[in-house]
């Protein structure tokens, strides 16, 4: 079962979010861009931990960041808190697949708060203003074991 639009605000609301009248949607809340940036370095996948690699903010040109065909990481304008008994999924505005382009994004955890990223993968040029409305994220009654407890619990908070 998923939560309707008004109960992900909630959530998003008590969590600190300032969310505008357009966010608010009938089965979730749309998420903007707070930030893109392109990475320069490799990261890293063991079985012991992990690493990110090193990225570049990119600058917003003439008030939009205008994005050639590529990978980039985009980072979320809002803060996000996944209540428990719930699982979140972001999923890509349908108008960026309509211009050719997605997000890739993994599962939000029961418990996790902070501002997340996802992959923004551009498959024609395209240009995104800061703070426009990117994705939604809903969420789902789930059974859990524990609450999320990594090293990204809390992040730019
Ligand atoms: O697309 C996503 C999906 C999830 N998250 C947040 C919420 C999630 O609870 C947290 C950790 O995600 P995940 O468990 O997939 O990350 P991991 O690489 O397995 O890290 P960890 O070892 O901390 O679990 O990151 C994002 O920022 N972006």
């Amino acid at each position: 079962m998923f939560d309707s639009g008004a109960t992900v605000a909630a959530a998003l609301d008590a969590g600190g979010a300032d969310l505008s009248e357009a966010q608010r949607q009938p089965n979730g809340v749309d998420l903007t861009v707070g930030a893109v940036f392109e990475q320069t370095e490799p990261g890293a996948i063991r079985r012991d931990g992990k690493r990110v690699g090193e990225r570049e903010e990119l600058e917003p040109e003439d008030g939009a960041y205008r994005l050639d065909p590529g990978t980039y990481v985009v980072r979320y304008g809002e803060p996000v808190r996944i209540p428990d008994e719930r699982i979140g999924f972001v999923l890509p505005r349908s108008t960026l697949l309509r211009n050719s382009c997605t997000l890739d994004t993994a599962v939000w955890d029961a418990g996790y708060e902070g501002v997340g990223e996802g992959r923004l993968d551009v498959g024609h040029a395209i240009e995104i203003e800061p703070g426009a409305r990117i994705a939604q994220l809903v969420l789902a009654t789930a059974d859990h074991d524990g609450t999320y407890d990594g090293e990204y619990q809390g992040e730019r908070l």
